[in-house]
């Protein structure tokens, strides 16, 4: 099982690569990374397993964060209206997306990251998410709120990009709106 000793963290270079396309359909080896990285998200949600293996919490995680550069990423998380939203998706692609932004209240975190970065970071409200199942199955997820965020997150991992890298340098707290530009 994946555990934090896996985790790459920031300064390793990895995290600033732009990550490889999967090859499809998918080997057993890349099914076996994104199996492990969904049940590393699941055990480190289960208050037992996570105290006892010290876990961090997460309800996504993204390939290179386990210093492997592919297009694989893992969420597993809750919506609103309380829908479960737990997939393993390899070469996931934001195919279509709001005009609006969110952000998280109180800003996001990284597993690769061990300090706070205070910030609001600016995603998509909602977004159409595009990738190919660990049954090689393409499918084409519409997504708002949490599940939305997370997977703008994961997808940014995959491009090297960390989330504050999006926070305003020069006020981090000012809520970002999008720009409409002119024509
Ligand atoms: C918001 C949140 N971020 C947690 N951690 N950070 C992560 O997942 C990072 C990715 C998230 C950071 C912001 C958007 C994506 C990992 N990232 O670095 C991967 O690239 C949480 F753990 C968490 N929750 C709420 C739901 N709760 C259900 C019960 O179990 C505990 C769990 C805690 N909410
Ligand atoms: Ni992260």
């Amino acid at each position: 099982m994946l555990t934090m000793k896996d985790i790459v963290r920031e300064g390793h270079p990895i995290l600033r690569e732009k990550a490889q396309d999967v090859e499809l359909p998918p080997q057993q080896e890349d099914i076996e990374t994104a199996k492990k990285m969904l049940e590393f998200l699941k055990n480190s949600q289960d208050p037992e397993i996570a105290q006892k293996y010290k876990l961090r919490p997460g309800i996504g995680l993204a390939c290179p964060q386990i210093g492997i550069s592919k297009r694989i990423i893992a969420v597993h998380t809750t919506d609103e209206q309380g829908e479960l939203f737990s997939y393993a998706l390899f070469n996931p692609k934001i195919v279509s997306h709001s005009v609006k932004v969110t952000y998280l209240e109180g800003g996001e975190g990284c597993l690769s990251v061990d300090r706070d970065v205070p910030g609001l970071v600016p995603r998509y409200a909602k977004t159409t998410v595009k990738g190919t199942t660990i049954d090689g199955e393409q499918i084409e997820l519409k997504l708002k709120g949490m599940p939305a965020i997370v997977f703008q997150h994961e997808i940014d991992h995959l491009d090297g990009i960390m989330f504050y890298d999006r926070i305003n340098k020069e006020n981090p707290f000012s809520p970002p709106t999008a720009v409409i530009l002119n024509r």
